[in-house]
């Protein structure tokens, strides 16, 4: 579903990625891990047809993500770190825009009272969205991002600012999604998200510092003197320290 090679972007003389491979299937959660500025979003919006990247290549859906941009667009999920809602829309409002965005017209009603219905929204369909509080706002764009059912989702930092409870629902639809076949890639800052990856990527400063299978990268960092694996937040702090 994602296959990079090498991806490159600079800002000026910045390299907010630099190099960065990376391959996941269909059906696989991949978390993206890094600090502040590490360039997940950079890569993001390169997997997503909205920024073109300066060196490597890559395809997602099978579609090249330098020439095939708008295609890949149109295909996949994309929640943004700012949520990207209006607020002086109400929450029905908001999902109509998306409704259309996606090309959605014919069953447009029916699908947004099924998300209304799925993402517990149907107390708030009639307020406007820059009234509510940031887990309903989460709620509201993530049932945004999936109006048009994508295979391949893309979440940026989507629990930040979230309670326990709605961070434990998301995960639990995220899991849900997968199961039924979506690929999700979900940058977090928090490990015990990571954690319930199939698979993670960690960078710093543009570059990946690991890759693969949690509980293959915490026998890789694992320490002979100590009989316990490492976590994944003393794994992330070695790499920083590198
Ligand atoms: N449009 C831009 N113009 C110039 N520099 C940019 C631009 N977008 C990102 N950068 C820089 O590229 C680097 C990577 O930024 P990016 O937002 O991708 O990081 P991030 O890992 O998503 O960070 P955060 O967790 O804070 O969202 C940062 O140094 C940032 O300042």
């Amino acid at each position: 579903m994602i296959q990079l090679e090498t991806i490159t972007k600079r800002f000026g003389n910045h390299t907010a990625v630099d190099g960065v491979s990376l391959s996941v299937g269909k059906g696989e959660i991949c978390g993206l891990i890094g600090a502040n500025g590490a360039g997940k979003t950079t890569l993001i919006r390169m997997m997503c047809g909205l920024l073109l990247p300066d060196g490597g290549k890559g395809q997602v859906l099978g579609l090249d993500i330098r020439y095939q941009q708008k295609a890949i667009r149109q295909q996949i999920g994309y929640m943004s770190q700012k949520f990207s809602l209006y607020p002086d829309l109400t929450v029905e409002e908001n999902l109509r825009f998306y409704a259309h965005l996606y090309g959605i017209h014919r069953e447009a009603q029916k699908r947004i009272d099924a998300q209304i219905e799925e993402f517990h929204l149907r107390e708030v369909r009639h307020e406007r969205v820059g009234r509510l509080p940031g887990g309903w706002l989460q709620r509201v764009a993530f049932a945004s991002a999936q109006l048009h059912s994508p295979p391949l989702l893309f979440l940026d930092e989507p629990t930040s600012g979230v309670d326990p409870v709605t961070r434990r629902a998301f995960w639990e639809q995220l899991y849900r999604l997968a199961d039924e076949g979506a690929t999700i890639l979900v940058t977090t800052h928090v490990m015990d998200e990571a954690e319930r990856c199939d698979q993670i990527t960690m960078m710093n400063q543009g570059r990946v510092v690991t890759q693969g299978i949690v509980s293959q990268i915490k026998k890789e960092f694992a320490n002979e003197e100590d009989t316990r694996l490492p976590t994944l937040d003393e794994i992330f702090i070695q790499c920083m320290e590198r």
